[in-house]
């Protein structure tokens, strides 16, 4: 495959996407200009009656900081932003980083279209995710034609996980809509697992977000459509199938035996439980037996009963035994890593559809469903805005190499923390979509102002 035009890659590039203006009667269009200055693209915006200084704080004129990697006009497709934005990326996915990709906009304004797209047949106006699989496939199928006959464990395949983060859990689109709770381990590591599923001999499984491994392209496409129609829309006053969730989509590279290691880690957490439980009752039961409170609410050794600690320490062996067992299978995973003759196995895109960021700034946008929301929908824009705030803060915490990444702050940004910290050598980008709809001006203009925050703390 011949290599394709880069531009420089920097740790965070954010992009500006006008969307056409709607064809609605009597819609009027912003004034938008666009100029390259020292390390990217200024974005200046007004209204076509703007008139200075008496204009109100949201009409006002306003200009971005040289910020922006590229700025794609209402005319410039899918494929054109696939190319310019995600294609160029390959050679990291290849070597087995992992790269993020954000659509940011409000409602209507194209963030579905440009991951997505609504016509999936169409090469031109397919969106990013699909296209990126379609690429993949490609790089892969050269890949498993070289691979030893018969050698089915090694055969590469493309992974989709899709999932929808809504208040403060996931809901997995490739599995009934499962809800997963969000939820930091022991290990520090963030785990988004479904309900406990009891199994014989008390066995606890919680499963993880579902990964389909899927062969060939139309496979994945057909997986994914199937999830897309387990999304959750609600309805607004700019777009009647509003998302009012954030959207992820995630393809990786993976083998048979990478699936199959994973899946033995499940298993082997799952046989420990019940092992795990069983000690901490023998431990309780003996300490309640072995001590006795006194007259004064103190605690002193039961004269009648000697605490059998054989008894703990076998139940604690056969714990640690259980916990030998997932180190072994966790460490089975590093060595499928260790032992495939591919370096792009892991290599990982992450496509989030962000939720309107109408909810980020409700005073301001003219646009916000605001006073036709229910209670509930209220609370959820709380919990978009709060977040979508996480998101900024966590993105310009990382870029300025801050010691503490707020990564807990919310939900989102709890399940995207594994992503950030494996694209280290990766790439990040953001896709700012923005109508230039004169009555979207307010909305517009946010959107930009917090992919400039964005680009000035990532340095695109
Ligand atoms: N760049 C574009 N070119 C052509 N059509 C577009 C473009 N952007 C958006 N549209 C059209 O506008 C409509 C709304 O777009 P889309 O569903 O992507 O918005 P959204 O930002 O995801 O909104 P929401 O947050 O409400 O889900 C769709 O019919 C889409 O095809």
């Amino acid at each position: 495959m011949p290599p394709k035009q880069t531009q420089k890659l920097t740790p965070f590039n954010v992009y500006v996407r006008w969307r056409p203006l709607p064809n609605e009667p009597g819609a009027t269009e912003i004034n938008k200009t666009q100029k390259p200055g020292d390390g990217g693209h200024l974005v200046s915006l007004s209204l076509p009656d703007a008139s200075g200084p008496s204009s109100s704080r949201v009409a006002r004129p306003w200009s971005s900081a040289p910020s922006f990697a590229k700025v794609f006009e209402a005319g410039d497709n899918n494929r054109s932003v696939y190319e310019n934005v995600v294609s160029q990326t390959f050679p990291k996915i290849m070597a087995g980083k992992t790269c993020n990709f954000f659509a940011y906009g409000h409602t209507g304004s194209g963030k579905t279209h440009t991951i997505v797209g609504y016509d999936h047949e169409d090469p031109q106006q397919v969106g990013v995710c699909l296209s990126a699989a379609k690429e993949l496939f490609q790089r892969i199928e050269e890949l498993n034609g070289s691979a030893a006959p018969g050698d089915h464990d090694q055969k590469l395949a493309v992974g989709l996980r899709m999932y929808e983060v809504r208040k403060k859990s996931a809901f997995d689109l490739l599995n009934g809509h499962t809800e997963c709770f969000i939820r930091e381990g022991q290990d520090g590591k963030i785990h988004v697992r479904g309900e406990t599923e009891t199994l014989e001999g008390g066995k606890v499984r919680v499963k993880p977000i579902l990964l389909v491994p899927c062969w060939t392209f139309e496979e994945l496409r057909t997986v994914l459509e199937k999830g897309l129609d387990l999304r959750a829309t609600g309805t607004s006053t700019v777009h009647d199938k509003s998302s009012r969730t954030h959207a992820v989509f995630e393809l990786e590279i993976v083998n048979k035996a990478l699936v199959e290691a994973r899946d033995a880690v499940v298993e082997r957490q799952a046989e420990l439980v019940p092992h795990g439980k069983f000690a901490t009752d023998v431990r309780i039961e003996e300490d309640m037996k072995g001590y006795i409170q006194t007259s004064d609410g103190g605690y002193m050794e039961n004269p009648d009963y000697k605490v059998n600690q054989e008894r703990i320490d076998a139940a604690e062996a056969i714990k640690r035994e259980h916990e030998e067992r997932v180190e072994l299978a966790e460490a089975k995973v590093q060595e499928v890593f260790a032992g495939s003759q591919h370096s792009c196995l892991g290599g990982r895109f992450i496509f989030v559809d962000l939720a309107g960021s109408e909810y980020y700034d409700q005073k301001a946008s003219s646009s916000a469903a605001g006073s036709k929301q229910t209670a509930q929908e209220k609370q959820e824009g709380r919990q978009i805005n709060s977040d979508l705030f996480a998101l900024k803060e966590v993105i310009r915490a990382r870029s300025s190499n801050q010691a503490r990444i707020p990564f807990r702050s919310s939900p989102l940004t709890m399940v995207l923390r594994e992503h950030f910290l494996g694209s280290e050598d990766g790439f990040s980008a953001m896709i700012l979509t923005v109508s230039p709809a004169a009555d979207q001006y307010a909305a517009t203009t946010n959107t930009v102002k917090y992919g400039n925050l964005v680009a000035v703390a990532g340095g695109s």
